[in-house]
């Protein structure tokens, strides 16, 4: 923000300061830090009138946050005391301008993978051995479950056959604010989401991508879209492939794994042979999430649709002596979760006491005090 001359009046700093509370919903900070704001005064023209002008740079034409900026600068200006009439001159960014915002994101550094050996985000990628086992549906509660919990929380939906996330978090068809080479994720129950949905057109078409496509996608997400700082990064991935799991061993390789499975023997077996070929790529097994597990009926019992016992076997047939993997819950069956999902309405945020909801929170409450997997990390030793 042009900083106000010394002699500027009270009302022209209280709108200054005023302004320093005007949040970017995208990219999470002051618009004032982010060199949003021109000019910025406050005068008197008549007795009864005094008027507040600001000049409002958006980042891009047209960019999808707009309008809550601009209602949320004409509310700040509005609430300086005396202040009658509020005009806000809404222009756009210079591409200098827009290129010293992109760098002061990137903190100086040059555009590399921002969760490199030194970031501090914990990074889980959901996997399955089969699809439609309901991954993509505890990955998008979950993410917000934690987000709900205080924590920076991000999804990279690399689903490049069932891409859902946007749909289960209710932004379906939002295309994500670029900014020359940056990409920010759109913000969904205040996780920020990054979809390869978000990218292909919308007829519809399939997606069939061959694995070095995938890890040239995913590796792109990982550079180009501002995330900023994360506690947790959650990954969704499709369900299976080797392929998926060596490049994600590549890129980030502090990742560790959740296998999610249903309580049938068959799924259960191979929910172990995709922990397994995580493992393989030395990726860590951190847990394995029971879904769909029985049914509640109304005279209280359970009906167990999928069998039951999945969950269990799979994390006692991945467990080693040196490592013990646990199972972290068992999310019943719950009609509210599908329904949640299919409209865009995660049901820990609005259903939170459903069985499944609860089973949820549960499993992001053990997340959430998880320390970060080491591997991958300089631990800043040196032998002598
Ligand atoms: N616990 C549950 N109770 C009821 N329905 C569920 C449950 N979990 C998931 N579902 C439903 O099952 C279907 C599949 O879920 P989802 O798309 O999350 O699976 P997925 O493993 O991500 O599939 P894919 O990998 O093929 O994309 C969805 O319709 C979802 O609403």
């Amino acid at each position: 923000m042009t900083v106000p001359p010394a002699e500027a009046s009270d009302q022209t700093l209280a709108l200054g300061r005023a302004l320093t509370r005007v949040i970017d919903p995208e990219i999470r900070k002051p618009i004032t830090e982010l060199n949003m704001i021109g000019a910025a005064s406050v005068i008197a023209i008549s007795a009864t009138e005094t008027v507040a002008t600001v000049d409002l740079k958006l980042t891009i034409v047209g960019c999808p946050a707009a309008q809550t900026i601009e209602r949320d600068v004409r509310e700040a200006a509005a609430s300086v005391p005396g202040v009658t009439d509020v005009v806000v001159n809404v222009g756009v960014m210079t591409r200098a301008e827009r290129d010293a915002l992109t760098e002061k994101l990137r903190g100086g550094r040059a555009r590399t993978q921002q969760f490199g050996p030194e970031s501090l985000t914990r990074i889980y990628a959901i996997t399955s051995g089969k699809g439609g086992v309901g991954k993509s549906t505890l990955t998008a509660n979950l993410g917000v479950a934690l987000a709900a919990r205080g924590l920076r929380v991000g999804i990279v939906d690399a689903d490049v056959f069932g891409f859902s996330i946007p749909g289960l978090l209710g932004i379906a068809g939002t295309k994500p604010t670029q900014v020359n080479d940056m990409i920010l994720p759109p913000v969904a129950h205040d996780v920020k989401v990054i979809s390869i949905g978000m990218f292909v057109d919308t007829t519809g078409t399939a997606v069939a991508w061959r694995g070095p496509m995938l890890h040239r996608t995913i590796s792109q997400f990982l550079t180009d879209v501002y995330f900023g700082d994360l506690d947790i990064l959650l990954l969704d991935l499709p369900p299976g492939t080797g392929d998926v799991a060596i490049s994600i061993g590549q890129l980030l390789p502090q990742a560790e794994v959740l296998v999610v499975t249903t309580p049938q023997p068959a799924a259960a077996d191979v929910a172990e042979r995709s922990g397994l070929v995580a493992r393989q790529t030395g990726q860590k097994v951190i847990g394995v999430i029971e879904n769909m597990a029985g049914l509640l009926q109304s005279d209280g019992t359970m009906l167990d649709i999928f069998g039951r016992g999945g969950g269990a076997d799979a994390a006692a047939r991945l467990s080693t002596p040196e490592e013990q993997v646990p199972l972290l819950a068992s999310i019943p069956l719950s009609i509210a979760l599908r329904e949640g999902g299919d409209v865009g309405a995660p049901i820990v945020l609005s259903s939170p006491l459903d069985p499944a909801a609860v089973a949820i929170a549960g499993v992001a409450a053990q997340l959430a005090v998880r320390a970060r997997g080491l591997a991958g990390r300089k631990l800043g030793l040196s032998v002598t």
